[in-house]
């Protein structure tokens, strides 16, 4: 990698800047600032309900903020047109597919959502259908997927276009150990050309084995980071939630 003066600058990547979201209750995310990274898979981490799918979904613009801002590539996230979101691949909550058309009309579809040329969305779907080993569903309907192929074609839907930037929420859940391979090795190789990509879990271990930088959510807030090197990541995960619930505890649970 160079790093002489020369070095052409990244582009911006995912940017959140002192974003909060919070629901009727106080729920929600707090003062929020995060930056992912050109060429890097940032994980965030975080027992249930510590804000992870509330963070994503503000990114993508899903959820608008009350404070602070969101930004993809440079441009505000709520002021963002066809040509930023044709650039981002995302899965949050549910896969999208529609369940009477086939994997392969589906992934057409999703390709002509994110402005994929008409001749070139063949041969993006053969790619993709090859990438998540769905070759033997291709012209079965999406009903009949069991839940892990279901969850692989949201996933090839979600990258096929080839998107600088990536957002996949617990992009794991179901698959098997291939499938996890599968997605591993894709999401490198994606950083690997550049993009920016983001993802929750809940696995530790296979969350060390992919990302370059590691963030802890909780209770709304991002704590701090793990060394995805570092031995006994689980223990330094709850000794670092374990601090945060203490000393909010002492200061009243106010901050
Ligand atoms: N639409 C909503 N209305 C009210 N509260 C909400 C809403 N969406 C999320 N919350 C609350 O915000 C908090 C954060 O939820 P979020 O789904 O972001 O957590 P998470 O870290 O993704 O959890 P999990 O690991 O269980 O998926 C939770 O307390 C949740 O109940």
């Amino acid at each position: 990698m160079a790093s002489g003066a020369s070095a052409t600058p990244l582009p911006p990547g995912m940017v959140l800047a002192g974003v909060s979201r919070s629901f009727a209750g106080g729920a929600g995310i707090h003062s929020v600032d995060l930056a992912v990274a050109p060429g890097t898979v940032h994980a965030l981490v975080g027992l249930n309900g510590a804000g992870k799918s509330t963070l994503m979904k503000v990114m993508l613009g899903m959820l608008r903020p009350q404070a602070g801002t969101a930004s993809i590539g440079g441009v505000d996230v709520g002021r963002a047109g066809v040509e930023v979101w044709a650039q981002v691949g995302h899965l949050v909550e549910a896969p999208l597919a529609y369940a009477e058309f086939t994997v392969a009309r589906n992934l057409a579809m999703a390709a002509a959502l994110h402005a994929v040329p008409p001749r070139r969305r063949a041969r993006v779907v053969d790619g993709a259908i090859a990438e998540f080993g769905l070759e033997p569903y291709r012209g079965r309907g999406a009903r009949v997927l069991s839940f892990g192929n279901r969850q692989r074609l949201g996933l090839a839907a979600a990258l096929q276009h080839d998107p600088s930037f990536i957002v996949l929420d617990e992009p794991t859940t179901g698959l098997d150990p291939s499938g996890t391979l599968l997605l591993r090795e894709s999401l490198r190789r994606r950083a690997g050309e550049g993009s920016a990509v983001l993802i929750s879990s809940h696995h530790l271990d296979e969350v060390s084995r992919l990302a370059q930088r590691i963030s802890v959510m909780n209770a709304g807030r991002l704590i701090g980071e793990l060394d995805p090197a570092a031995p006994e990541l689980e223990r330094a995960f709850f000794a670092m939630v374990l601090r945060d619930d203490e000393s909010r505890n002492g200061e009243g649970g106010a901050r």
